[in-house]
């Protein structure tokens, strides 16, 4: 069996067992990476049928902007959580691409409901970047860029998607998010 396989079988059984959160260190991180990209189908569903765009640079500048001065009043590297964030905001994105195309094809299964963005969906995601940057800070030791962190990583990962049943595009979103969190 290759290493990965043995991985993924190892996360769903300390998944089953644990049976609450993704596994290990990086658990409530990564818990947190899920959250945002679940978070993305109430911004698709706000913004789809709308002129409001997908990509926003504006509001990316500024959730970087906030990331950086409270990264730096955390004690965290700026620009190393900025880059964690940007992974976030590309996976975000990759949600909302796919829920349009997924919604294109389907208008039937297009939400009932239009949540606001401005009152009711960014406050949300701006909640999550307290969290997030608290984990970042939490797991600063872990994170280096060795084996032991890519390892916790994926079991992290792989936890969280059968933990959390995640569709395909959510599971590829959540790598994307992932990608450097081992920095
Ligand atoms: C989530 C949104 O969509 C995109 C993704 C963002 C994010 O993940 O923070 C920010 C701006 C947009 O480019 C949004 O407009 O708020």
């Amino acid at each position: 069996m290759a290493l990965s396989e043995i991985m993924k079988t190892l996360a769903v059984a300390l998944t089953l067992a644990a049976s609450l959160h993704p596994v290990g260190p990086l658990g409530e991180l990564t818990d947190l990476a899920v959250k945002r990209v679940q978070v993305a189908d109430l911004v698709a569903a706000a913004k789809f049928g709308t002129t409001q765009p997908i990509d926003d640079p504006a509001r990316e500048k500024q959730v970087l902007d906030g990331v950086r001065t409270r990264s730096a009043e955390l004690g965290l590297d700026p620009e190393n959580a900025a880059r964690f964030f940007r992974a976030q905001i590309e996976a975000n994105k990759l949600v909302q691409r796919g829920l349009y195309a997924r919604w294109t094809e389907h208008p039937e299964e297009v939400p009932q409901h239009r949540p606001d963005l401005g009152t009711e969906v960014r406050p949300i995601l701006d909640r999550l970047t307290t969290d997030i940057l608290a984990e970042l800070k939490d797991t600063e030791q872990i994170r280096r860029p060795t084996l032991r962190c890519e390892v916790h990583a994926t079991i992290a990962e792989r936890s969280a998607v059968v933990l959390h049943r995640l569709d395909r595009l959510h599971e590829n979103a959540l790598s994307e998010a992932m990608r450097g969190v081992c920095f």
